[in-house]
């Protein structure tokens, strides 16, 4: 998949198309025709947005399915004046323009943002309706939960859960500190959801089985400050340099540190080219608000439930005490086996934490 914007006019590879536009066109735009998508910037190149920081972002030009392709190359840009109201996250594919060459000193400029996947959203608090876009195009969420050291906590994840669900995101668990407490009475709140889960512990890192599921996706990464989430993203993509421990330092190396948000490509070692992933980290997932989340949001990670909810009354909430709600009886006639009643239960439980928000 080439992020370069499909160009109709051109048939050249990235590398020779400035030199070639100049030798042939030395002025491209007279006999280009504006199209309605990109009216003022149709020579615009798409970069997705890997690092934001004060007001200034790096992105990724060129094949991201393709490492190590020649003419990729991290850019940085600000935004275009028009678009100060709009929000630009880790994770957008944004259009380019002036010096994307990416040389020292040089700073692009971004003129639009092509539609999102996905958005990961968050209010200041669960009664704040004002959502804020955080990422952009994640379409997996890793929930790093501690077995202990903090103590896990049922209702946080059932949060990440509920945002993941209701942003169309698939949710996977990672369970770190193995190695402190048992893992799976925890665990069993979730069994229902069929969540993928990982078990991580210093010297036994789950890192081939993440690195699965991460090849081919782009996957936030959330948790509770202390769970090992810097620790496992540095495991992950070494050359993250993550800062890590509990002091919440800047470390001076860089950007690259807790307190800013990355993407990062995650390799699978030994798969040359193809098979590797983006990891988004972003230290303002670690707790939001809700307030902007419904309940049809949260139904879209029970589609196997829906034909049945699709025979519930009118304006029917689903929960344990709803009037005739056709899960209750699909239930009891065993249209839903015990696993079905489970996930049932995870639903209500999910929904009654979405609607403690509102
Ligand atoms: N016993 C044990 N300790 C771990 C494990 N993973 C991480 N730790 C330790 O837990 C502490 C917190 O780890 P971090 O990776 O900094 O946690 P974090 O989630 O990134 O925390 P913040 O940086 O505050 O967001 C560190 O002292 C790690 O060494 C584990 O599997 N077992
Ligand atoms: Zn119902």
């Amino acid at each position: 998949m080439s992020w370069l914007p499909p160009d109709d006019e051109e048939d050249v590879p990235y590398g020779e198309y400035a030199e070639h536009r100049v030798r042939e066109r030395p002025n491209p735009k007279a006999n280009r025709p504006r199209t309605k998508r990109r009216p003022e910037h149709a020579d615009a190149v798409l970069g997705m947005v890997t690092a934001v920081d004060r007001g200034r972002y790096t992105a990724l030009i060129a094949d991201g399915a393709d490492p190590g392709h020649p003419a990729e190359h991290e850019v940085l840009a600000a935004r275009a004046r028009e678009l100060r109201r709009t929000p630009i996250v880790i994770g957008d594919r944004a259009q380019l323009v002036g010096d994307t060459s990416g040389e020292e000193g040089s700073l692009a400029r971004i003129v639009g943002v092509e539609e999102r996947r996905t958005v990961l959203r968050r209010s200041a608090d669960d009664s704040d309706r004002v959502e804020r876009v955080m990422v952009a195009n994640a379409d997996q969420m890793l929930i790093v939960v501690a077995a202990a050291d903090p103590e896990p906590r049922v209702r946080l994840v059932d949060r990440y859960l509920v945002a993941a669900y209701d942003a169309g995101i698939r949710p996977l668990i990672c369970i770190t500190k193995v190695d402190l407490a048992d893992p799976e009475p925890f665990l069993a709140h979730f069994a229902a959801l069929e969540v993928p889960v990982f078990r991580s512990a210093p010297g036994a890192w789950p890192l081939a089985e993440i690195r699965g599921a991460l090849a081919g996706h782009t996957t936030v990464f959330v948790g509770h400050s202390g769970v090992g989430k810097s620790t496992l993203i540095n495991a992950l993509v070494p050359e993250a340099e993550r800062a890590t421990g509990h002091v919440n330092e800047v470390t001076g190396r860089g950007r690259h540190t807790s307190s800013s948000s990355v993407a990062l490509r995650a390799r699978t070692p030994g798969c040359a080219g193809g098979e590797s992933g983006w990891v988004i980290d972003t230290p303002g997932v670690r707790s939001f608000g809700l307030g902007h989340v419904t309940g049809e949001g949260i139904l879209r990670g029970f589609t196997e439930l829906a034909e049945i909810i699709d025979a519930c009354p009118r304006g029917c909430t689903h929960q344990d005490d709803a009037p005739d709600c056709e899960l209750d009886a699909a239930i009891a006639d065993g249209r839903l086996d015990a696993a079905g009643a489970a996930r049932v239960e995870s639903l209500r439980r999910l929904l009654r934490s979405g609607a403690r928000l509102r």
